[in-house]
Parts: structure tokens; sequence; C-alpha cells
């Protein structure tokens, strides 16, 4: 019989430098251990050290607590990934960004919310719905007045909280390494941690959420934290599995290598396995593959990943970012494992069709926030949305958007990157600025989102013909005389020498909200017949109204460069 899969949840530990994280994950597994040298034949799978910044615990259900649900399961596991520097920070928690089912956000007691704080708590906002914090450290304060330090801080940073996705998050005292470095560590009969089995004990809160979320199908994809060469098996993969899953015998590919191979025979905590689902965490062993060419990155189903050099993206500005974010400006854009250079256009919903419901979309997208340059990406509109996965676009707009406070904000951006990447379209992405003249201590995260269509405009030259991006436009004239009950003849929209053809078929308002149709010029001094299919009840002031769309991409798209509402 296959033995039974372990529930594996993952567990993004992050917090400010030097907040105690790696001493955290290091207490919470140590603790484990310890706890278990008294049953010898588990402490072999228990803390168990995965991976560079990846350690783990069981989670111990005392006799007859283990919930059925969990039957078919050979116990829980839980994953730590403990989250070094700030830029390999952003890489590894989006590499695994779908995988993080809830993040242990580390402060200082002694420092409270700092930079990297704010940054984590983004991160966390845009990759995972659960977060606890430790509150690291407490050992510094007099045992006499620690509740009292501690109630106060916990008060503040719920208030913090309180204006995030985590309000009313759980918040729990610890002391990861209590004395710090000077003291002994546990095992060398140093003090031992405090509010680690409470902080554990909400861990397993979590558990039921992280079983229903298991159930995901798609093509596999599985981010490659480690590659390295076992003697006589071949090259061994180890990493977590994004979604899908995969059995031994199938082909996989590295998809920025394009090269496939077949698997010979996989591993889940140090146990043979053939199969393996979402979110477990696995060794993958192949044949034939230098370990050198693969750090960290993707394998995937064949075929299942695409390579790119554009994108539109639902974007949201990260509330934290001080600096102006302008249409045509470069960011890095990080997506999984991949960080590259992107120039940026930003465009919001189109309006729908009509003069009042476009002033109202206008009016909508201007109420973001005031550090985007309006004058000009305001004016940006796409209506292809629809055509560009409108309904997912619509879903993320509304969950992750909230976390802002802004729900006005939801816009979108075509990101043009500096070099072809190969990831999945549905990733979500992080756009930053890492340049030196942006003081390291304000955030650098600047604005997020989700691919939403990917173009290669290297294969298809008319790749921007599918996005159609517009400006609204307008031109005013007046009636120059009343024709007939249905037609009036208009000036002083065009010049004499325009071409009226791209105008005919356009829509055009009076001053009473009447709305009629370019029929074609009239005689050579620019004018033209509009014709009115209603019929026209008063000429109002005398004002003719054009509204219409002017394409941004028009380079792409010569034949599309404006059309009437
Ligand atoms: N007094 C005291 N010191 C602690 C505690 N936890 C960690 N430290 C100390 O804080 C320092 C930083 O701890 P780390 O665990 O390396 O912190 P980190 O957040 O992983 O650091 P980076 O990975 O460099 O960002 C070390 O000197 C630890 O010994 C604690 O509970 N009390």
């Amino acid at each position: 019989m296959a033995p039974r899969p372990r529930l594996n949840v993952n567990v993004g530990v992050l917090g400010h430098v030097d907040s105690g994280k790696t001493s955290l994950a290091r207490a919470i597994s140590e603790h484990f251990s310890t706890a278990s040298l008294d049953r010898a034949p588990q402490s072999a799978q228990r803390g168990i050290t995965l991976d560079l910044g990846f350690s783990s615990f069981l989670a111990d259900f005392p006799d007859g607590t283990a919930p059925e649900t969990l039957e078919a399961y050979d116990g829980v596991q839980f994953t730590l990934v403990d989250c070094p520097g700030h830029a390999s920070l952003i890489k590894t928690v989006l590499g695994g960004a779908s995988i993080i089912d809830l993040m242990i956000l580390v402060v200082d007691a002694n420092k409270g919310v700092q930079t990297q704080t704010a940054e984590c708590l983004v991160v966390g906002e845009i990759t995972t719905d659960r977060l606890v914090v430790a509150i690291n450290k407490i050992d510094a304060f007099e045992e006499s007045v620690r509740d009292e330090k501690v109630g106060k801080l916990t008060a503040k940073l719920a208030n913090v909280f309180s204006k995030t996705k985590f309000k009313g998050c759980a918040m729990l005292p610890v002391s990861a390494r209590p004395g710090g470095a000077d003291s002994q560590a546990l095992n060398d009969g140093g003090p031992a941690p405090i509010g680690i089995e409470a902080l554990k004990a909400t861990l397993m809160d979590v558990i039921p959420e992280v079983k229903r979320k298991r159930d995901g199908g798609g093509a596999f994809l599985f981010a490659v934290d480690h590659c390295f060469p076992v003697k006589g098996q071949g090259t061994v993969l180890t990493g977590t599995t994004l979604r899908g899953g995969i059995k031994v015998g199938d082909t996989i590919e590295i998809p920025h290598l394009r090269l496939e191979k077949k698997i010979k025979s996989m591993q889940m905590f140090k146990r043979p396995v053939e199969s393996c689902a979402r979110g477990d965490r696995l060794g993958i062993c192949v044949a034939g593959l230098d370990a050198d060419v693969l750090e960290r990155g993707l394998v995937c189903e064949p075929g299942s990943v695409p390579t790119f050099n554009a994108a539109v993206v639902s974007a949201n500005k990260i509330r934290f970012f001080k600096s102006a974010i302008k249409c045509g400006s470069k960011f890095h854009v990080t997506i999984g494992h991949t960080t590259v250079m992107a120039t940026v256009t930003f465009f919001g919903d189109a309006p729908k069709d009509g003069q009042d419901a476009m002033a109202d979309a206008m009016a909508s997208i201007s109420l973001g926030e005031s550090k985007f340059d309006k004058s000009k990406e305001y004016k940006y509109c796409a209506e292809l949305l629809s055509e560009v996965e409108a309904k997912e676009a619509s879903e993320y707009a509304g969950g992750i958007n909230n976390v802002y406070d802004a729900p006005a904000f939801a816009r979108y951006a075509l990101l043009e990157f500096e070099q072809p990447i190969t990831v999945p379209t549905d990733e979500l992405y992080i756009a930053s600025r890492f340049d030196t003249d942006i003081h390291a201590n304000t955030c650098r995260l600047a604005f997020h989102g989700k691919l939403l269509q990917h173009m290669n405009t290297e294969k298809d030259p008319n790749a921007f013909r599918a996005l159609r991006v517009f400006k609204m436009k307008s031109r005013e004239g007046s009636i120059e005389r009343v024709q007939d009950a249905r037609t009036v003849i208009g000036k002083g929209m065009f010049k004499k020498e325009s071409d009226l053809t791209s105008f005919i078929g356009m829509k055009v308002w009076t001053s009473n909200n009447e709305c009629g149709v370019i029929e074609g010029g009239f005689g050579k001094s620019g004018k033209y017949k509009v014709y009115f299919s209603n019929g026209i009840k008063g000429e109002g002031d005398g004002k003719l109204v054009l509204r219409f769309k002017k394409y941004v991409f028009e380079r792409d798209a010569p034949k599309m460069q404006q059309i009437g509402l």
C-alpha cells in the first residue's frame, strides 16, 4: 500500500533585519527536537533542515486530538521559510507566494515597526491571507514591567494592523533566544525560549484552511530552491509544488532552459513517493542534468510556461511608497524568481458607452492616490479588458485592492520588459525601485498586481494590436444650421484640409445631450453633416461635442488610431 501523504503547511518568517527571524525559526524547530528527545524514533523526522532557510517541525497532536479530517494524512508538517535580507526576501517570498499559507511577522519588541517591517507587511498583504505577529525579544524587559510594556506595544501594533487586511490578527509575545547571542544556546544548557508553545498552537489554527487549499488542479509547477548531484542517481531538485501534481516517469521541463527531463524518482521527507500534490515539499531526481545550470527557478509541465517580453497587469499602488510613479518610467519587476527592468504605462478601466458613463469612469480613475502623475496616466483607458481576462481582473481588484483602502484605485498597466522572461502567466508581481537615489529607509516596493495577458513582440510585432489602450479626446464645434428635422450642418471642429473619413460614424452630442452621428463632410471648408436618428428637438446653445478614443499604441495599430464612442 502506498504510504499516506503528509500535509505540509508553509510558513513564511519575515521581519526587519535582526528582529530574530532565524532565531525564532530555530527555536520553533529546536524546541520541538528537545521536546522530542524522549521519543527517539520520531525525533529524526522532527526539526529536519530541508534546505538553507527551510526548517520544519511536525505538528504534535496529543493522543486523540487530531481532527478526523486529517485521517487521510500521515501527520502535519510545518515548513518554516526563513526569509533573509531584503532583495532575496522579495524573490524568496514571491517565488513561493502561492504556497505560503501563513506568515509570521517578527517584530523586535524594543524597536516596534521598522522600515522593513512595513515592507514585509506589504509582501504579506500581497501574498497571504493569514498573519501572526511574533513580538520577539521580550526578555529585554524586566519581568516586573514586562506585561505592561508588551501590552502597550501590542495595542500600538494592533492600531497599525487595523489599517491592513490583517486587522485583529494574533500577536504573541516571544523570546526566541533569551539573552541574545551572549547567552548559551538551548542545546548547551542556555535559557529556554519564551512563548513558543503558544505561537505553535496559533499556527495550528491554519490547518483546516490549508487542507482545503490543497485540492487545486492545474498544470504542474514547482519552485526549485536547491539543485545538487547524487552519485549514482542523477540530479536532485528540491522545492515546493506550487500547483498540479506529477508522477514518477512523467516528463518535466526547466522552462527557462527549454530542457525536458524524465523523473526517475521522488522523495518527500526522505521517503520515496510515486506522486505529489500542491503544497508538497519534494525532491525530484532526474538523470543527465548538470546541477550547475539551475540554482533557483521553476520546473513545469512541458510547454506550460511561456516566454514573453510584455504583459498587461493589474496595478495597485503600495501605500508606503513615497516617490512619484509615472507612465514611461522604469521599475524592477519581480515575478517568481525573476527580476527584470520594465517600462510601465498605466491605464484605467474603459468608460461605458455614453457621455455620462464616460465622465463617471474618468472621475473614478482620478480618485486614486495623489502621487501618480494625473496629467498623464489618468487619461489612459483600456476597453478590451474583457478580452484580457476581465473576470480575473475584477476579482483581483475586488480582493486585493481593498487592502489598500482605496477602492477606486483599480488600474492596469502595460509592462514592457528589457529582456524576455519565462514565467507562468497568472503570477503575482511586485514592482520596486532598488536604485541608490532612494534612501534605504523608505519603502522601495511601489506597486503590485497580477499578470493578466502576456505578449511577445519579438515573435509577433503586432502583439499590441490586441491591447486597445486609449486616451479620451474631445473636439468642439457648433451648429451652423439645421438642414432638416434629423440633420444639422456643423462647423468649427475640423480644419479645411482635414480628412474626415476616420470620423464618419462617430457620435456627437449637443448641449441638450442629444446624440447624433457624423455622416460625412459638407463642402470643402471642414464642415460636416450630423444625423440625429431620433430627430433634433432643439439646438441648445448651438455647441456640438465630439468625443473619441485615441489609441496609445498607435505605432503598432495604425488602423485603430481613433474610434468614436
Ligand atoms: N535578547 C534577545 N536577543 C535575541 C532574541 N532573539 C534573537 N536575538 C538576537 O538578535 C540578533 C539577531 O537574531 P537573528 O535571529 O539572526 O535575526 P534575523 O532577523 O534572522 O536576522 P537577519 O536574517 O540578519 O535579518 C542575534 O544576536 C540574536 O541572538 C531574543 O529573544 N532576545
